[in-house]
């Protein structure tokens, strides 16, 4: 009798639930976006509620659409957007305020004073990040010392911190499970990489008490079960909830990057690309960062990690903001009916720059505008800023790893785009390996909690489900190639340090 494996892909736009059979194939899936809230300039947030709501509603959609006995599904994985970070109250459930997004710049001064404390080695060796507004830590300490009453309610343990692996495992569990994985415990600066332990000096360096903090836990571990009376979910109950990592981590795993050296990346809301470095942390000296991606079977797998803040995020700034398109889909048609962007640069620097520049004070810009710059060429200049974005990564990347990147595996939303795929293997040099299943992060999770349950026995086997669907290669001439990318590079210089003070 067929097994079901069911994963929760808590996204940044969307909520996405997906059930997958032993072959790896879907089964069925479901996804409902949610609102992104914007209350300043440079800050952004989620309501925690409405992440709980559409991520509940897409997994009972996925169950009942697959018209499968529920108790065929052996294992529920957990990934989700990481960083963003939620504070609620232990007895009643319910959020403090909005969970503060990952791209949210609001912190950006308290990471200076940190900086100017000297905090930045300490928090290099221990966590593997650099001091940025990216980072759970000081949205933790932003809520504390601004939401009325939070810091006192905190100190008489009355509240939970969390990532939204947290929240989402708190939820199902019907507040049983207050835990949260290594992955994504390695993204809030508060995480010991060596030690696999919240850090003591650095929750006391952020004044964060550490009653407050989720218990951290190996990626394939039994955190909880489906708690027997969440309102929609009943027929799920018992279900073990077994497997959990942050959504890069996920799709890591998902793209069987099981290899030391082997590189994937994922388009998304933003970039990521992460290299499975092995057994031992890489101390990046080219703005990369290094993180937990997964600890199974007693054995820690790091991987060195470079991110971007928006990309696809761009072409929806496209379609919603400026209204040049009404669809992603469109953006790579007008894109595809000029022959390069005439000249035109677009730096999507809207909440600064991540690696490798970090700068949280850059902000957008689009340079090289002539009389004949059309709408097409600022679609085609969007997707090659993306494509740029990921070449710094790589460039970055190659400098700290032992050994260059030979090909690169994409997956993500905007993934789907040819022009931009070939934009990435001519820019690279390298070839752009996109698999036919294209959810690899809802897959990582996956194979994350079906491991844990015995449906799949090994890595080796999980790996032989991954099928290329195309291999894109370089094609426009290197020379051609270079000179396009210094010029990126003179205008992300444009970008830098466009505001000066706190957003
Ligand atoms: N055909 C397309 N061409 C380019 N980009 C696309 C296309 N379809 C979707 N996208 C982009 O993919 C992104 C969504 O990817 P997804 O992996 O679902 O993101 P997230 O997990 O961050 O919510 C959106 O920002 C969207 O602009
Ligand atoms: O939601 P995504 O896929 O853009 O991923 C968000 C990242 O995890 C943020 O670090």
């Amino acid at each position: 009798m067929e097994t079901y494996i069911a994963a929760l892909d808590q996204g940044t736009t969307s909520s996405r639930a997906i059930l997958f059979n032993r072959a790896g194939e879907i089964v069925s899936r479901a996804q409902h976006p949610f609102r992104q809230i914007y209350p300043q300039p440079g800050w952004v947030e989620h309501d925690p509620l409405e992440i709980w709501a559409t991520e509940k509603r897409a997994l009972a959609e996925v169950v009942g659409a697959a018209h499968i006995d529920p108790k065929r599904i052996a294992a529920l994985g957990i990934t989700n957007q990481r960083e963003t970070t939620i504070l609620w109250d232990r007895s009643t459930g319910q959020p403090v305020c909005n969970a503060i997004v990952w791209q949210c710049r609001r912190t950006a001064s308290l990471c200076d004073t940190l900086k100017a404390d000297g905090l930045g080695p300490l928090v290099a060796e221990r966590t593997g990040l650099l001091i940025d507004a990216y980072f759970s830590g000081t949205k933790i300490r932003w809520l504390l010392d601004h939401v009325p009453g939070a810091r006192e309610r905190a100190e008489r343990g009355e509240l939970c911190a969390g990532t939204v692996d947290s929240w989402l495992i708190w939820n199902l569990t019907g507040g049983a499970a207050h835990v949260t994985d290594y992955s994504n415990a390695s993204r809030t600066m508060l995480f010991n990489i060596h030690t696999l332990q919240w850090d003591e000096a650095l929750c006391r360096a952020l004044g964060i008490p550490a009653s407050l903090l989720p218990e951290p836990l190996p990626n394939c571990h039994l955190y909880g079960r489906v708690a027997p009376d969440i309102p929609g979910l009943e027929d799920l109950a018992g279900i073990p909830i077994c497997g959990s990592a942050g959504d890069q981590p996920a799709a890591l795993f998902g793209q069987a990057c099981f290899t030391p050296g082997q590189a994937k990346n994922t388009y998304g809301t933003g970039c990521f690309t992460l290299m499975n470095v092995g057994g031992e942390p890489v101390a990046s000296q080219s703005g990369l960062v290094t993180s937990v991606a997964w600890s199974l079977g007693g054995e820690t797998t790091y991987a060195l990690e470079g991110s971007v803040f928006n990309a696809g995020s761009t072409i929806q700034w496209l379609r919603d903001e400026l209204g040049l398109i009404s669809s992603a889909p469109e953006c790579d048609r007008l894109a595809e009916s000029v022959p390069d962007a005439g000249g035109v640069y677009v730096v999507p620097a809207f909440t600064g720059l991540g690696a490798p520049y970090w700068d949280m004070y850059a902000r957008g810009t689009i340079v090289g505008l002539t009389r004949g710059t059309t709408k097409a060429h600022i679609a085609r200049a969007v997707l090659d800023a993306i494509a740029f974005q990921v070449t710094d990564l790589v460039q970055a990347m190659n400098a700290d790893a032992p050994c260059p990147i030979t090909t690169l595996r994409v997956d993500g939303g905007a993934s789907v785009s040819d022009i931009m795929m070939q934009t990435q293997a001519d820019l690279l040099r390298l070839p752009v390996d996109r698999p036919a299943q294209v959810e690899t992060t809802a897959f990582g999770a996956a194979a994350l909690a079906g491991l844990a349950a015995g449906v799949w026995g090994s890595l080796e086997e999980v790996a032989a489900l991954r099928r290329s669907q195309h291999v894109f290669l370089p094609q426009r001439p290197q020379a051609a190639c270079e000179a396009q990318y210094r010029l990126w590079r003179r205008a992300v210089d444009r970008a830098l340090r466009w505001i000066e003070n706190d957003v």
